[in-house]
């Protein structure tokens, strides 16, 4: 693996020495270095090594803007390299099977216009890379069901330039600047008077009335290839026996099923309607118009359906199981039902966890918020606890999806945080070509400070634009780890307060929760369980008031923070950043020296070895000194301010240190009481509300063996009161079952 880590790096620094004018290319040669390249993703397909999850740009991918009626025609030999053909459309023609490497590689050649005939071998072809193209994550040897040999095709706007390897390309990073035009399309202007060298065997999307087709002779066709799983050719035969006889009920009825395959969900309910406009419909057809409500999330029409089927044939264990989970996606969207406790055992047992389940969301609405752009707030008094909304991602690319031997390799220089973000780009990129209604929604998420709003035309479905996308994906999304629950204190970092920068690989977007701001002492949490995110209240928010979320741990130190969130480009001037940027530089900066000191001795402290305890005592005596004295009055605080004792986040790692320290010494009169200190500082916000469900168990075990049985009963009872505060009623008291089992048996519950 390192080999080719190594190789794949010299050739990318080959790559970037200034280069002679390269001699183009003949047929011949592009079609060996192909040919080399698919045996290359072969052996690695062999190895089961590696793939490569990041892209060698060497200039910003660009997405063309313009309206490809505004582009002038340009051929292959007209390209100059290292240039962005602004204001050209380069029509083409594919001559070979492509391969998916980190991009989909073909090569393509021009046209001929007019005069006379060209020998194939001295028409012009070059290298074309087509990246986020398609959203599968690894490397394919033949990829001609994306691209079948001959595929005539429009690039809007292209960028020549020399690949790594040295063999010039066009590049093409944004999907939607790339045109597939059907064989049969003959009458597109920029076609012309073009003719091709030879003809190619390409069968491209749906045909056309091909005289002397029967629609029950291609009906049949679809039939026998659903059978065999090709939907997608069953929907173009399908199609082909409706041009030939429009308004056959059955017909549209097969067409849907095949959708409903692919999940096209709203194709099929569209063809399931107009079945059913000419006749009542089979039951089979009925069920089907059910699973398309149910698939565009209208679970109300489809348990009506459903409902009607179950009176008539209540024997079909199909309609009873569809109309069951119908009702419980009905009691999510409308009361916020959701049984969380199922709901990770769900994401635990699915691969990947794409959960069936419904958006719910609470009493909040959307609103412009003074230096923030847009927020969410409440619309009534919630109480903590509360959800104030579900949400299933737009779009997620979970960590067990990538190749375990992924090689991240971040060279692209517009972007080096993120090593997924061409998977996610891709996928989003699929789900708008696929969904093209919901692009609007997407789009309209903010992009980034230097990025005005994207503009609407009336009736117009906006364009794939990767580069927005990207951006968009930078500035809103959220990892995914498998099931946040609550685990023992210990003094690693905790999965509490594990920075959602430590997850490297998984990434989302969802687009409601897209809209929440930041607060370091957040009043709200959110907790990914596959690709759903919920939102709760963790505290008391009065009606009118921003709900926040922590796009970083509230432990970090204030510098750090502030580094972050700058990197996010904004600053946050929440109730702890306020309280923090009043203290006296020197405070902070000897904040941040004396936690750097702790880290350092985190190793020993691990071990348990008692003589930390005098040089951690030190550090936490001098942590205190850092902040201005608790005032000794009751202070008039308003109901979504913290009291001043919660602000002082910096001591809650050095404590528990020395938690563990006393603990494992035996003293657990000491330990027990440098707990409850911890608990009562952990403020009732964000991931800290985690902290607090394991801290009181911690309590309460050391209560159990110091013998105080009322006080062990009381704490555990804390601790599952926490737990159900973040999972909901009920819910929370399954979670905290499960996560305790093992005190649960030894110490006895109520
Ligand atoms: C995920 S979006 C949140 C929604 C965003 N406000 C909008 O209008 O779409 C993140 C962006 O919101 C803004 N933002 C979030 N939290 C903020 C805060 N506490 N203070 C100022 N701006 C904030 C920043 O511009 C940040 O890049």
């Amino acid at each position: 693996m390192n080999d080719h880590f190594t190789e794949a790096l010299q050739k990318m620094m080959l790559s970037q020495q200034p280069r002679s004018h390269r001699h183009r290319l003949t047929r011949k040669e592009h079609l060996q270095i192909h040919e080399k390249g698919v045996a290359g993703v072969r052996k690695i397909l062999a190895a089961g090594r590696f793939q490569l999850s990041q892209t060698f740009a060497n200039r910003a991918p660009h997405s063309s803007k313009a309206s490809l009626a505004n582009l002038q025609r340009i051929t292959l030999s007209q390209l100059t390299q290292d240039t962005v053909h602004y204001g050209c459309v380069l029509v083409c023609r594919t001559v070979v099977a492509p391969v998916k490497y980190t991009a989909v590689q073909v090569v393509v050649e021009d046209p001929i216009v007019n005069g006379p005939r060209t020998p194939k071998e001295d028409v012009v072809v070059d290298r074309l890379s087509l990246y986020n193209f398609v959203d599968f994550t690894g490397v394919r040897e033949d990829t001609s069901e994306w691209l079948p040999v001959g595929t005539r095709l429009l690039i809007k706007e292209p960028y020549y330039k020399v690949a790594s390897d040295g063999v010039p390309m066009i590049r093409c990073d944004n999907p939607g600047d790339v045109v597939l035009v059907p064989n049969e399309e003959v009458d597109r202007p920029l076609l012309a008077g073009l003719r091709w060298a030879d003809t190619l065997p390409i069968v491209y999307g749906p045909i056309g009335n091909r005289s002397g087709e029967s629609a029950e002779g291609l009906k049949r066709n679809g039939n026998e290839q659903f059978g065999r799983k090709e939907y997608v050719a069953a929907i173009a035969s399908y199609t082909r026996a409706l041009e030939v006889e429009p308004g056959s009920a059955i017909v549209l009825s097969n067409r849907a099923q095949a959708y409903l395959k692919l999940e096209q969900f709203q194709q099929a309910l569209d063809d399931v309607e107009a079945a059913l406009k000419i006749d009542d419909g089979s039951v089979k057809t009925r069920l089907r118009y059910a699973k398309a409500l149910y698939g565009s999330r209208k679970y109300e029409e489809a348990s009506v359906v459903l409902q009607k089927l179950v009176q008539l044939d209540a024997k079909i264990t199909e309609i009873n199981e569809l109309h069951l989970k119908a009702q419980g996606r009905i009691a999510e969207q409308h009361h916020g039902q959701y049984k969380m406790f199922d709901i990770f055992q769900e994401a635990r047992t699915t691969h990947p966890p794409y959960l069936d389940h419904a958006d719910h969301v609470g009493p909040v609405r959307i609103t412009a918020i003074p230096g923030k752009g847009r927020g969410i707030v409440t619309t009534r008094d919630v109480l903590e606890g509360t959800l104030i909304l579900c949400s299933k991602a737009y779009a997620v690319v979970f960590e067990d999806e990538l190749d375990a031997n992924l090689i991240k390799i971040s060279i692209d220089h517009s972007d080096k945080s993120m090593t997924n973000t061409p998977h996610i780009v891709a996928r989003i990129a699929k789900r708008i070509q696929k969904e093209p209604w919901t692009a609007k929604e997407l789009y309209e998420l903010h992009a980034g400070p230097d990025i005005p709003p994207m503009e609407f035309v009336d009736g117009e479905v906006p364009q794939i634009d990767i580069e927005r996308i990207k951006n968009i994906v930078r500035a809103n999304n959220f990892q995914p780890d498998d099931a946040f629950y609550p685990q023992a204190p210990s003094n690693d970092k905790s999965s509490a307060t594990k920075s959602r920068d430590d997850f490297q690989s998984g990434t989302g977007l969802w687009i409601l929760p897209s809209l929440l701001n930041h607060s370091c002492v957040p009043n709200a949490i959110y907790i990914i369980v596959g690709d759903l995110l919920f939102v709760r209240a963790m505290q008391n928010i009065p009606k009118d008031n921003e709900v926040c979320v922590p796009y970083l741990p509230c432990t970090n130190t204030y510098n750090e923070r502030v580094k972050k969130l700058k990197a996010r480009s904004f600053r946050c001037s929440c109730q702890l950043c306020v309280f923090e940027r009043a203290h006296p530089s020197h405070a902070r900066e000897t904040r941040q020296r004396l936690l750097k000191e702790h880290e350092r001795l985190r190793d020993r402290i691990r071990t348990g070895d008692p003589a930390m305890i005098p040089p951690l005592t030190n550090i936490i005596a001098q942590l205190r000194d850092t902040y201005p004295p608790l005032p000794t009055t009751s202070l008039l605080l308003s109901p979504t301010t913290l009291p001043p004792h919660q602000l002082r986040l910096g001591l809650i790692h050095p404590l528990i240190s020395l938690y563990h320290l006393r603990a494992s010494s035996g003293d657990f009169e000491s330990a027990v009481a440098i707990l409850r200190d911890v608990f009562e500082m952990q403020p009732r916000c964000g991931d800290l509300t985690v902290n607090r469900v394991d801290i009181a168990m911690a309590i309460a075990r050391m209560c159990d063996a110091l013998g105080e049985e009322m006080e062990k009963r009381r704490w555990m009872r804390v601790s599952e009161n926490e737990c159900e505060i973040i999972y909901g009623e009920g819910e929370g008291k399954r979670v905290w079952r499960e996560v305790f089992s093992k005190d649960v048996e030894m110490m006895g519950s109520d």
